[in-house]
């Protein structure tokens, strides 16, 4: 999110003494200036909760709002999050205001949802008052949410539908009890508010809450800063200057699985390596490469193409595993036999597992990317290695032919016979991939065992291709790499390029290359 240059407050807000508040809230007066007042009596967690406005509004409050905390030179230490809207905080983050994240209700976003489009760097705090929230709230990702709040310590006209009602019918407020069974069921810390006041504070301090949360006890104030003042000084008298943890962002994971692309380069950054690249990223794991050859390229066709000698590949291939070992492998073009046999040497030396082969032969543009006699290597050496095949519809055929099999792959029949001809011959999965036929996106997987799986795809109507072959081969080594069944795999692979090709880029004059960040537009 390079538009929001600020460090992330996960792993040190402070629950402490949250004041929560909108213009329904301030009796007339400015909302920034009241969190001004607030900041001065020492409130060190600030929420917008403005019900009635649009995001417009929010973010204009908020900019105020944020203004107010760096002004107080308080931008390190005070969090400032939004109620409810993940949208208005995702366009506050963007225009660069810091908003430190969102607090989110039981019927408000999704908390995963809200994560995902949030980033790792944002506060998500969850409302969480009966025992079931807490299971769901604990049942969620390790990292998703950062707090909890529950409530009401008394009912309160500020939310007067806040209030629990249980199994029996009737209405409950949540007393030290309540909360110590709450507590006993997450590992988050959980600020408790609902009408609470300044004499209430010695009780909560005293209970399992890691902090207070007030509206009216500091908004409705003459005096907002002393009686933030009067809150917070209470809850120090019990509990002094000891603060709750941060577990949520103690788990946020330090590593990825890791994925190698083994292919050569297109210069123009629609096939090969880069594209394999962009889309390991886009799908969530830590790409790495070794380049076989480079090719002077784009969506017209190859001008020049060179290749490494097999010296280079290997030690590649040794450097990638001797270090940042990867998960699953994706092959794609490698023009020569020497080539593919220092491809398939260098995976054997480091017992490489879950190997995607993509057979490369000729280029959307028409260009021959794998010299003919390199064709017998590439299936001798590289595919009995694989996990999986994925030859489209014409590279399907070359392979029938090498194998001596007169099957015709013209229509679902054809395919499925295609594809158990080969797997049982290279003792493979084959994926085989109908893109190529006119009149659907239909591939089907078939496993050397006989058994095979469909994957309906919707057919875009998109005449640029470049890449297509690399980027669902690579796609599905990432969620290999991530654990995925190979199943589960393709199906989610297919996804991606689904939505890339729906974004409908126009790039190049020849069949262009498509958008594979386009979950990040
Ligand atoms: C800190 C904190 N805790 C609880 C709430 C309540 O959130 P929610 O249940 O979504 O209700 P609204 O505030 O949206 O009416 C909160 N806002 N802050
Ligand atoms: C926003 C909110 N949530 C609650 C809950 O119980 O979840 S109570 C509440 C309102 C708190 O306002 P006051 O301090 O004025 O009572
Ligand atoms: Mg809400």
């Amino acid at each position: 999110m390079e538009m929001f240059p600020y460090a992330s407050m996960r792993d040190s807000f402070d629950l402490r003494s949250y004041v929560v508040l909108g213009p329904d809230d301030t009796k007339g007066r400015d909302v920034a200036d009241v969190v001004r007042y607030a900041l001065h009596g020492g409130a060190s967690f600030i929420q917008l909760r403005a019900k009635h406005a649009d995001v417009r509004d929010i973010v204009a409050m908020a900019a105020d709002i944020a203004a107010v905390i760096e002004d107080e030179g308080k931008a390190d230490t005070v969090a400032f999050v939004i109620d409810d809207r993940v949208d208005a905080a995702l366009e506050a983050r963007h225009k660069g205001i810091k908003v430190d994240g969102v607090h989110i209700g039981q019927d408000d976003n999704d908390p995963q949802e809200a994560r995902r489009l949030l980033g790792r760097d944002a506060i998500v705090g969850l409302s969480a008052k009966t025992p079931d929230d807490m299971r769901r709230a604990e049942a969620l990702p390790q990292g998703t949410v950062d707090y909890l709040g529950a409530g009401p310590w008394h009912e309160t006209s500020t939310k007067p539908d806040c209030i629990v009602v249980g199994d029996d019918g009737v209405k409950h407020t949540l007393d030290a009890a309540t909360l110590h069974a709450l507590h006993a069921l997450t590992t988050l810390p959980i600020v408790v508010g609902g009408g609470v006041k300044a004499a209430d504070i010695p009780d909560l301090a005293a209970s399992d809450a890691d902090g207070w949360f007030v509206v009216s006890a500091v908004t409705a104030a003459d005096d907002p800063e002393a009686a933030t003042r009067e809150l917070v000084d209470a809850w120090q008298a019990v509990r002094g200057d000891t603060m709750h943890d941060h577990p949520a962002a103690a788990l946020l994971p330090t590593t990825l699985p890791a994925a190698l692309s083994i292919a050569s380069t297109d210069s123009s950054g629609g096939a090969g390596v880069p594209v394999d690249i962009k889309t390991m990223m886009a799908n969530g794991v830590f790409a790495e490469c070794v380049i076989c050859a480079i090719t002077a390229q784009n969506t017209k066709g190859v001008t020049h193409l060179e290749e490494l000698s097999p010296q280079a590949i290997v030690k590649q291939i040794d450097a990638v595993y001797d270090d940042i070992a990867p998960a699953a492998v994706k092959i794609g073009m490698v023009p020569s036999i020497e080539g593919i046999n220092a491809v398939a040497d260098g995976l054997q030396a480091n017992k490489a597992t879950n190997i995607v082969v993509d057979p490369v032969m000729v280029a959307t543009s028409g260009a021959k990317l794998i010299n003919d006699d390199a064709i017998a290597t590439l299936t001798s050496r590289l595919f009995p290695m694989a996990t999986l095949i994925t030859p489209n519809l014409p590279e399907t055929r070359v392979l029938l032919e090498t194998i001596g099999s007169s099957i015709d792959p013209q229509d679902e029949d054809g395919m499925e016979q295609a594809g158990l001809a080969i797997a049982q011959h290279f003792g493979c999965s084959v994926l085989v991939k109908g893109g190529h036929g006119l009149a659907d996106a239909n591939d089907v997987l078939v496993n050397a065992d006989g058994t095979t799986q469909w994957f309906r795809g919707e057919r875009i109507n998109n005449p640029n291709t470049h890449g297509t072959g690399c980027t669902l081969s690579s796609a599905i080594a990432a969620n290999l790499a991530k654990g995925q069944t190979l199943v589960d795999a393709i199906a989610n692979a297919k996804r991606y390029i689904t939505g890339a090709l729906r974004q409908m880029l126009e790039l190049g004059t020849g069949s262009g290359p498509f958008d594979h960040a386009w979950m990040w537009r």
